[in-house]
């Protein structure tokens, strides 16, 4: 056996409702006063006041910050860290833009390090304020996750990856995720099947038996519940698959890290401001179609997990067939179908395509090298 280490959150805690024992947690975590870390699209559902009532309950004083932006810009995590400071503890609740803003808040507010201080893999050096988080999305991971992604100037994004940022506690309630729309419902939920994917396929010496296996759960579970979840909401066991998936995933991609999918996706989001999950979908199946040519093994011990239609299929037939699946089932999902369906234009392919080889750090997992033509290639067949 080749010697791994595998890095995950202390604490899972999962049950419907769970949200109400969130009080004690807090109490029992951080102490008599948490910043409360969300986004006004949360503050719109009703979960944040159910989630201030449970903390009254238990005598936590509570002050909220709920400027989040989707793809959080260095700003906001600075002003969530001023509002951190003096706090026992601090709790995410949200998607994965609320979580991550939770985690750098809680560390810098401790530390007194800079975001610069702390930007690229292990720089950070902590300490940090104790942290909860709790997802809202099925979905990114960050819950379990030691990253948080930080949108730097117009568009360039920039990770802390550490696992000084690991929450101490992630607590999952599908309930919280029952009235969350059919399209982030399906962005999150592609987003969470590619962290599985590109986690089993990684090229990445942190590849291990563990990660492979809560892979292989993650989409076992997802492949059967993403169509259920956007199309019957209220269909409590595909919101609990879908949030139990997305967290395996999440696992899974912290340790053996994900690759040309989100190298191709995060220009996308970064130039164009689409969602990351959506831009994920949007050149998965190309680039699945790309790495298969010399790497289907892989993919082809997927296909028939996630979609038991396939599980006859073999060798470059499963591969393919994976890669089909996947783009039928995002459709299916009602998500875009190609690139010229969010604004963007076939003359702007060749400024992602270049942009895209500056994410080395994510190119490098990749199971098949991948040059500039190659990406160019990959979002023309996107497009
Ligand atoms: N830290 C990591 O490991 C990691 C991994 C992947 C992505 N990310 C980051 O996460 C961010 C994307 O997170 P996301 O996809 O969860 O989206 P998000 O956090 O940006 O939220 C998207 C929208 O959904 C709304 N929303 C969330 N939960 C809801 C609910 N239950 N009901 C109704 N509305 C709800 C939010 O208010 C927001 O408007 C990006 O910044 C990405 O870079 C981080
Ligand atoms: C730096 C690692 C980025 C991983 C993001 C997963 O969506």
């Amino acid at each position: 056996m080749t010697p791994f280490t595998f890095n995950t959150t202390p604490s899972i805690r999962m049950g419907d409702g769970l949200l109400e024992q969130l009080g004690d947690m807090a109490r029992a975590t951080c102490g008599a006063s948490v910043l409360l870390v969300t986004d006004p699209g949360m503050m719109a559902t009703g979960i944040v006041d159910r989630a201030l009532a449970s903390l009254k309950t238990a005598g936590v004083t509570v002050t909220v910050f709920a400027d989040v932006k989707a793809d959080p810009p260095e700003v906001v995590i600075l002003q969530a860290t001023e509002a951190a400071k003096g706090m026992n503890g601090v709790i995410g609740l949200g998607g994965g833009s609320s979580i991550d803003v939770a985690k750098l808040a809680a560390l810098l507010a401790c530390s007194g390090e800079t975001l610069a201080d702390c930007y690229g893999v292990g720089m950070a050096k902590g300490p940090r304020l104790p942290l909860i988080a709790v997802p809202t999305t099925s979905g990114t991971g960050s819950e379990v996750t030691p990253i948080s992604i930080v949108t730097t100037g117009a568009s360039e994004k920039m990770g802390v990856v550490s696992p000084l940022i690991i929450p101490d506690v992630a607590l999952l309630d599908p309930e919280l995720t029952r009235d969350l729309p059919a399209h982030v419902t399906a962005a999150t939920g592609i987003d969470a099947m590619v962290h599985a994917i590109e986690s089993y396929a990684s090229a990445s010496p942190n590849n291990n038996p563990v990660s492979r296996a809560l892979a292989v759960e993650a989409l076992r579970l997802m492949g059967g519940a993403l169509e259920r979840a956007v199309k019957e909401p209220h269909d409590m066991a595909a919101r609990g698959d879908m949030l139990l998936g997305s967290l395996l995933a999440g696992q899974a991609f912290a340790n053996s890290p994900v690759a040309a999918v989100h190298a191709l996706a995060y220009p996308i989001g970064g130039h164009f401001k689409v969602p990351h999950g959506l831009s994920n979908a949007l050149v998965l199946p190309h680039v699945l179609r790309f790495n298969a040519v010399t790497a289907p093994t892989l993919y082809a011990e997927l296909a028939g997990i996630t979609f038991p239609d396939l599980a006859g299929l073999e060798g470059q037939a499963a591969a393919t067939a994976f890669a089909d699946a996947l783009q039928d089932l995002s459709t299916r999902c009602g998500l875009q179908k190609g690139l010229r369906d969010v604004g963007i234009g076939q003359d702007d392919l060749p400024m992602l395509a270049r942009d895209a080889m500056n994410q080395t750090r994510l190119l490098v997992n990749n199971p098949r090298p991948l040059d500039e033509a190659d990406a160019q290639a990959i979002y023309e067949a996107a497009w």
